[in-house]
């Protein structure tokens, strides 16, 4: 059952462009990140209620997808990520395919396995858990 909701775009205005760019032109086009591939993943907000968009770099494994929540690096969670924690109904869009998802957030050894294969799809990530504190949060999404 996808989600309905009124769509209130993100503050950063690259990732909207991205998202936006992706979800309007069924996924042929804005789907790379430096040559990776970036999917959309749609929220509920934690306190608006409202349906949220994010460009995230696309984690897949035997159907299942991971979301991490690197924000670069920054000392700060994305907020996205407390939208997951409260409503774990998501969508995700990965080019033409859209589908529901349930997110869990992955702790201890299935966190590590999940942020090996994140990391082997961005390197990057790797970098930016080095640069911050605060453990990145990684949820893995399953197919409902
Ligand atoms: C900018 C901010 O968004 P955010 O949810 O913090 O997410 C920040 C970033 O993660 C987001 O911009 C990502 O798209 C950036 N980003 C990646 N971000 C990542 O964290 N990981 C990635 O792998 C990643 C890849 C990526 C690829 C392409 C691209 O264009 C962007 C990419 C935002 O939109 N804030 C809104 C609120 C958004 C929101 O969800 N609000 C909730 C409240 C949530 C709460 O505070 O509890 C609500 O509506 O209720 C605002 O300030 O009004």
């Amino acid at each position: 059952m996808p989600l309905t909701g009124e769509y209130a775009p993100s503050t950063s205005q690259w990732a909207r462009d991205q998202a936006e760019k992706i979800e309007a032109t069924n996924g042929a086009e804005g789907y790379e990140l430096h040559g990776m591939r970036v999917i959309v993943l749609t929220s509920v907000g934690a306190k608006t209620g409202l349906l949220r968009k994010t460009a995230l770099m696309r984690v897949e494994h035997d159907g299942e997808y991971a979301v991490v929540g690197s924000l670069g690096g920054a000392p700060k969670n994305p907020v996205w990520v407390y939208n997951l924690r409260k409503q774990p109904h998501v969508e995700l869009q990965d080019g033409a395919e859209k589908h529901d998802y349930l997110a869990r957030e992955v702790t201890d050894e299935e966190r590590a396995v999940w942020w090996e294969r994140s990391v082997a799809a961005f390197p990057n990530y790797a970098g930016y858990q080095k640069k911050t504190d605060r453990l990145i949060p990684v949820f893995v999404l399953t197919r409902l």
